[in-house]
């Protein structure tokens, strides 16, 4: 997969040497079942026709432009995770464009002429409620009219479960809320987090261990988790007993069933799978951080 960023501070667009195309739009955050459908839908329509599969999306989510005083926008993925599960959806060719002011600014009519047909979109594939342009006024049902005869349009309808929209929003909720455990009915998967391991002591001698994890990733609310923990490749199962939260980043308590060798500062991805209490088990004191891990 090719990635390339997007800046519309930088005038000299790379636009000419795009590849005819089939593009899905949207933020896609989580990556959930209603944008794999999508993802697919596109790659499909790719195929058919011959084209480059290609998708767009955008960076910071418009929230934190547009509400500047919002903090810590609850990101299901970082970007760095975005890309990856991009790659493995098939995508081709990844635009990842800037979300500025400027870029804000612009009318639909001008986003549909500049970054579509600009990056040779012959086919655009979105949700039907994606929206563009200054205020997001554009909708789907303007998008055949604004293309002017450059690229025919596919709008997918509202993909539901349980009679609710899947939505990055709703397991946003689920997530914090505790209900880790109905978000694989949404997102295909546990919600997953990637941290840093801080420090790690042995328990009850060296069958099990509590290892402590860094973070500024979007968290449950605090309380007992059982979670699965990668590290270095290898998957220990265990139990999150405590969330501490500060203001950019957060701590937590984790109890493995086992004991890893040598994981300090390795890099750690926790799966949540279920609450299983409301309350912390024990309060351990927070450890010092040193400036240099946060
Ligand atoms: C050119 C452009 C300008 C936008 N301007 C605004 C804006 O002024 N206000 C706003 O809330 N969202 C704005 N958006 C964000 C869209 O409404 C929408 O959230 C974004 O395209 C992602 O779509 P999705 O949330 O359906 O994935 C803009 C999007 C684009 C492409
Ligand atoms: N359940 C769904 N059914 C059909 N299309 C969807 C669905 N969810 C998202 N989409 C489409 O996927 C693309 C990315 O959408 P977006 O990132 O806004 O997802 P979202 O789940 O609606 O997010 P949020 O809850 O933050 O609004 C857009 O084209 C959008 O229309």
């Amino acid at each position: 997969m090719q990635t390339q960023f997007l800046d519309n501070s930088i005038q000299e667009l790379p636009f000419l040497e795009a590849e005819d195309c089939a593009m899905a739009l949207g933020f896609f955050d989580g990556i959930h079942l209603g944008h794999q459908h999508i993802i697919r839908k596109a790659k499909e329509i790719a195929r058919e026709k011959g084209l480059q599969f290609a998708l767009m999306t955008f960076t910071p989510h418009p929230t934190e432009v547009i509400t500047p005083d919002s903090t810590n926008f609850p990101y299901l993925t970082t970007l760095s995770e975005k890309v990856k599960k991009m790659a493995s959806l098939g995508v081709e060719q990844l635009y990842i464009v800037k979300f500025n002011t400027d870029f804000c600014h612009l009318s639909p009519q001008e986003f549909v002429k500049q970054y579509l047909v600009g990056l040779r979109c012959k086919h655009v594939i979105a949700g039907f409620d994606f929206t563009y342009g200054y205020k997001g006024a554009g909708n789907m049902s303007q998008l055949t009219e604004y293309a002017q005869g450059e690229f025919e349009v596919t709008t997918v309808a509202k993909i539901e479960r349980n009679h609710r929209k899947i939505s990055s929003t709703l397991i946003r909720e689920l997530v914090k809320s505790g209900r880790v455990d109905l978000v694989p009915e949404y997102l295909g998967q546990f919600y997953e987090i990637n941290g840093q391991v801080l420090s790690i002591s042995s328990q009850n001698g060296d069958t099990d261990s509590i290892i402590h994890v860094i973070t500024s990733c979007f968290l449950p609310r605090p309380g007992v988790y059982t979670i699965a923990a990668d590290i270095n490749g290898v998957t220990y199962e265990g139990t999150c007993i405590e969330i501490h939260t500060f203001e950019s980043h957060s701590m937590l308590v984790l109890q493995l069933d086992s004991k890893p060798p040598c994981i300090e500062s390795s890099p750690i991805v926790i799966k949540w799978t279920c609450l299983r209490q409301e309350k912390p088990l024990l309060s351990t004191k927070p450890i010092e951080l040193s400036s240099a891990v946060i």
